[in-house]
């Protein structure tokens, strides 16, 4: 149904079909104006299944946005914060206190958000551990496919980076 010369080709980025004509170089998302475009559905339907989209769990999906509570300890590449200059906890301490915080989330007594601005050795505190939009290869890798298995609106267990242990909310 494309008039001579046309073409359809498809954009992986967009997953989506465009029009391209070969002699010109001219593309565009839309069919020509002199197109039959009933006959151009039928080709579709018949020559263009669109690629399947990225599973939902963020491969190639792109961005996502997460809260988190930091906790850190002596043994985290920066045992320092705004809550305390020199953090002296241990690991094992820090784990017992985020299992506290754990609790007090999961009972619905608090949320992640309004216990981070507290209680999160992550500057993200100011914002209730808000770390705005970010996509694969931001993040340290045992945070981001924790981040990335999430559901929307889930907390996650126990992450352990080497900022120090961690709850993620997506
Ligand atoms: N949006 C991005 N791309 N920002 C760069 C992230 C770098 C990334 N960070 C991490 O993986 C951990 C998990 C989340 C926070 C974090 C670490 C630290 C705290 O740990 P520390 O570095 O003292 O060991 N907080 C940060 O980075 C903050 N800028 C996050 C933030 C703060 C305020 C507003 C937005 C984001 C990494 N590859 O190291």
């Amino acid at each position: 149904g494309l008039p001579t010369g046309w073409e359809v080709r498809h954009s992986n980025s967009k997953n989506l079909p465009y029009y391209f004509n070969p002699s010109t170089k001219e593309s565009r998302w839309e069919p020509p104006a002199e197109t039959d475009t009933d006959k151009l559905k039928v080709y579709m339907a018949q020559n263009h299944t669109p690629a399947a989209r990225p599973d939902a769990s963020g491969e190639g999906e792109g961005k996502i946005r997460c809260s988190h509570l930091l906790v850190k300890h002596r043994d985290s590449r920066r045992p320092s914060s705004w809550r305390e200059a020199e953090i002296t906890r241990t690991k094992e301490e820090a784990i017992e206190i985020l299992k506290g915080h754990e609790q007090r989330i999961q009972s619905g007594e608090i949320t992640l958000g309004d216990l981070a601005v507290a209680e999160s050795d992550c500057s993200s505190a100011r914002k209730k551990g808000d770390l705005g939009f970010f996509g694969r290869g931001e993040m340290q890798k045992e945070f981001e496919d924790a981040a990335f298995g999430l559901q929307p609106g889930e907390v996650s267990s126990i992450i352990e980076t080497a900022s120090g242990v961690h709850l993620i909310e997506r």
